[in-house]
């Protein structure tokens, strides 16, 4: 829980930055992640899990002291772990520790940006490997493509091979033939295949029966390639990343009431969302503006004015139009009820309510609210931010930067001589190059970036907190890596690039950065095309 009045905190006391530290060192003394997938289990003994539990919870309390929401969810996602895995009474599974690895290390990249000492490329998460049951030629070329998006994939030999790797390590994906090592035999595997991944089926020949279809629907399979290209393969890898993210919901409890307000945050904790307590309405603009909610849990009666005007106080805001809003009241009447819906809220709870029935309406509204919420800020091609809201992205990184007096860059990117491509492959290839170039970005940028496809071959990526000398190293490594990329069609294989254009942050509105990271972008053009420039102020 936090509250508004309490000081915002840009850069993490050190005090977290220590706990941080220490909770990793002692989690690299209990486990080292494997280089390659070739390891052998281990487990945690009790001591070691009671030790981390006590260091976890030591640092939950000092991240509920600050701002830190997004570190706070990450710290809660290990701790749910560890208290899972206390219950569990038993030893754990390889595939566990690995999970809670990945835990670790992404609460510790939070971090790692607001401390520069520490070297994060000893703790760059793993990514888990894709099995690849396929022939020899095609396992190699995609093999060889994924690693430009940083995944990491295993090349199987044969049915002795799958069987050894897929128990005992953890994968991420299994792409099969269906007749690997054997006529039906790549059906046959899977069949006795017990993990819950993603299955992605091929068939080298030309075409494929409904049986052999239904059989692969039958053992989970979550795709059926004819003949494949590794373009196409490669596109179905980023659902195994992009699946609908795991993050918790936020919820806004504003109750002046503190022990109402607790019991909300208690139900809906349990379930790993992420609560905001807000007891004085006044300050709740700038509670949702910093907190971002999800949805609010409003009380209906408080001191200075009604839940009522209060949501409709919030929905005089366009960007809170959509927001949901869950009256929670003793309130009975009716009619007072009524009124309360129509003046914004979305539901009306009456109480006392049963923390199931609280969990349940909440869960609801927000998966609910994130399936439309895409749906009006993505491009439908790409999957990344519209141009609205990339842009709504970069004046709302301009006001942060500002306040906050941090570093922000923003970066233009056109694939080169596009026209080009869609005269000699056709529109469709040029659509997948442009959904390429996408993943590849989302591959690519951490998290706290934002993407955009800016245009029609155009995109757009704001980096928050990022100094123009980091935003150009990173984005020259992905230009390189996707000028490597091969590209397929019909007439044959090629290769495509982008120019990029960075400008950053000086304190003037988003226009201008906007227009100056074009002319850098434009200077690049005019270079030779596949290159970087920095606006020159
Ligand atoms: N396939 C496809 N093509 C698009 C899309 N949006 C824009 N284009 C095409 O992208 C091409 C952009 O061409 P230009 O702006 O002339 O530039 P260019 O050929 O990329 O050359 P330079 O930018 O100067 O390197 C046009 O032919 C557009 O029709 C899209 O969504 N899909």
């Amino acid at each position: 829980m936090m509250n508004t009045q309490q000081t915002v905190v840009n850069v993490l006391p050190q005090r977290i930055t220590y706990e941080v530290r220490d909770l990793l060192s002692r989690w690299r003394e209990f486990y080292a992640p494997p280089n390659n997938v070739d390891v052998e289990k281990t487990s945690l003994t009790t001591h070691e899990l009671d030790e981390l539990i006590d260091k976890v919870h030591d640092l939950f309390r000092e991240v509920k002291e600050v701002d830190a929401v997004d570190l706070l969810d990450k710290v809660i996602k290990v701790q749910l772990q560890l208290h899972s895995f206390q219950q569990m009474n038993r030893n754990l599974k390889y595939e566990e520790l690995v999970s809670l690895d990945y835990d670790i290390n992404i609460l510790t990249k939070i971090v790692l940006r607001h401390d520069d000492k520490l070297d994060p490329a000893q703790y760059i998460p793993q990514k888990h490997p894709i099995l690849l049951a396929l022939n020899s030629e095609l396992a190699e070329k995609l093999a060889e493509q994924l690693v430009f998006f940083d995944v990491y994939s295993k090349i199987i030999t044969d049915k002795q091979d799958f069987i050894a790797h897929s128990h005992q390590f953890i994968h991420s994906a299994i792409i099969i033939d269906i007749d690997f090592d054997g006529e039906g035999q790549g059906l046959a595997l899977m069949k006795s295949h017990q993990a819950n991944v993603p299955k992605i089926f091929i068939t080298h020949k030309e075409s494929v029966s409904i049986e052999s279809r239904l059989s692969a629907c039958h053992v989970g399979g979550s795709g059926f390639y004819v003949r494949p290209t590794v373009a196409q393969l490669l596109r179905s890898v980023e659902q195994f990343y992009s699946s609908p993210s795991l993050k918790p919901y936020k919820v806004l409890i504003m109750d002046d009431s503190h022990s109402q307000a607790l019991f909300c945050e208690h139900a809906l904790n349990r379930v790993g969302m992420v609560t905001y307590i807000v007891t004085e309405p006044l300050t709740i603009l700038d509670a949702m503006e910093l907190f971002e909610p999800e949805i609010i849990i409003m009380d209906m009666y408080m001191p200075g004015c009604t839940g009522t005007e209060l949501a409709s106080v919030i929905r005089q805001q366009v960007a809170y139009l959509r927001l949901p809003i869950l009256f929670l009241s003793g309130e009975g009447n009716k009619d007072i009820q009524l009124n309360a819906m129509k003046l914004g809220g979305d539901d009306f709870l009456t109480k006392p309510v049963a923390p199931k029935h609280l969990v349940s309406i909440v869960q609801t509204r927000c998966e609910r609210g994130r399936v439309l919420n895409d749906l009006i800020i993505r491009d439908s091609l790409t999957g990344l931010f519209n141009h609205t809201h990339i842009l709504d992205k970069l004046k709302q990184a301009c006001r942060h930067a500002k306040e906050h007096n941090e570093d922000l860059c923003f970066a233009m990117v056109d694939i080169d001589l596009f026209k080009k491509v869609n005269d000699s492959y056709g529109h469709t290839v040029g659509d997948k190059v442009i959904s390429t170039l996408s993943l590849f970005l989302k591959q690519r940028l951490r998290g706290s970036h934002s993407i955009g496809r800016y245009g029609g071959e155009e995109f757009a990526v704001v980096f928050p907190n990022t100094e123009e000398d980091e935003a150009l190293f990173v984005m020259n490594e992905i230009r390189e890596a996707f000028n490597q990329l091969e590209h397929s069609s019909e007439q044959g294989e090629f290769k495509v690039s982008f120019s990029c254009g960075i400008c950053r942050f000086t304190g003037e509105n988003e226009e201008h950065i906007i227009e100056q990271a074009d002319e850098a972008l434009y200077k690049a053009k005019h270079r030779g095309r596949n290159n970087i420039q920095c606006f020159q102020f």
